[in-house]
């Protein structure tokens, strides 16, 4: 269990992380959302301990993070820019491990290598970025952590590695029960793989949900009217976006989809189809909410 309280990230002057907390349940796999410079990476370093926190606190079952050199050996981040120490090959690197996690499990890696299928001799900065990659998940899984801090996780893999990669780390969830926190722009995947979500914009936490209830909360409506109703009717439902589409109008509505179909019933439509929305859509018209505005946005 993660628990983050109040916590503020300040390089020099710069807030680049604003009182934001939150919860993440044991577990649970997290997705963070956000802009670029929303404050991500800032966020997933505070949480495994490399950035020391400027105000509030961050816990892993209720211990301090910062420093603390018995939880570091239970939380793994693997950073979006890889880093290994140049010319130590696959093995080099696993017996650094070896030395370093007292976690670290021989089969497990062994065994890992019939996914992977890299010589484990080869010297890992001769290695494509997607080998590399696969070279960090691999020893990462190798060393069977409890929590698993991802930034951009999946860059560069291909397809079939992305989805091999993802059913270990489904895996990992549900026997280990280890909890994983990815940030990451591709939303598709996220949408695949989290339970949770949270949206980070300028460095303050927009939105926390659960992925079941941000999608029971968000709509988007297709209607044709046979006569199309003032414009103050919709002042009564939370319409985030409208748009007509020749005779149909899409409406993408905030709230519960039984009260939203009965005030569109209402006016005896022709049509009327309510759809949930993709997480990238409901990404796109948050931070739309927010000012963070595309034009033209066409699904
Ligand atoms: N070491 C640093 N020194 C000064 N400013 C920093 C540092 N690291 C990040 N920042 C600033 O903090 C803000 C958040 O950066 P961060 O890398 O956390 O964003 P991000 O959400 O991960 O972005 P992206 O999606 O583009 O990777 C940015 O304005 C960035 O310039």
């Amino acid at each position: 269990m993660i628990e983050v309280k109040n916590l503020t990230k300040i390089f020099e002057d710069f807030e680049a992380i604003k009182d934001v907390s939150l919860y993440i349940n044991k577990g649970s796999i997290y997705g963070l959302l956000g802009s670029n410079g929303a404050g991500k990476t800032t966020f997933l370093k505070t949480l495994a301990g490399i950035y020391k926190e400027d105000k509030g606190e961050v816990f892993i079952d209720n211990d301090r993070v910062f420093e603390n050199e018995k939880l570091k050996q239970r939380v793994i981040f693997i950073p979006d820019a890889l880093y290994f120490f140049s010319s130590y090959t696959i093995e080099d690197m696993a017996k650094f491990y070896r030395d370093i996690y007292i976690t670290w499990n021989e089969d497990r890696y062994q065994r890992l290598q019939k996914v992977f299928k890299i010589d484990f001799n080869k010297k890992i900065h001769k290695l494509s970025k997607g080998m590399q990659r696969q070279v960090a998940f691999w020893l990462t899984l190798s060393i069977m952590p409890d929590v698993l801090i991802l930034d951009e996780p999946l860059d560069g893999l291909d397809s079939v590695m992305r989805q091999k990669v993802k059913n270990l780390l489904i895996q990992e969830v549900a026997e280990r029960e280890i909890t994983i926190i990815i940030s990451s722009h591709n939303l598709r995947e996220l949408e695949d793989l989290c339970d949770h979500i949270a949206i980070l914009h300028e460095g303050s936490l927009l939105m926390e949900k659960d992925m079941d209830d941000l999608k029971k909360d968000i709509h988007k409506v297709q209607v044709a009217f046979r006569e199309p109703p003032i414009e103050e009717s919709f002042n009564k439902i939370n319409v985030l976006y409208k748009e007509q589409r020749g005779s149909v109008m899409l409406f993408i509505v905030r709230g519960d989809r039984e009260k939203v179909l009965t005030h569109f019933n209402g006016y005896r439509p022709l049509l009327l189809d309510a759809l949930p929305l993709t997480l990238e859509e409901i990404f796109i018209y948050e931070m739309g909410d927010k000012g963070y505005v595309i034009e033209n946005v066409i699904f």
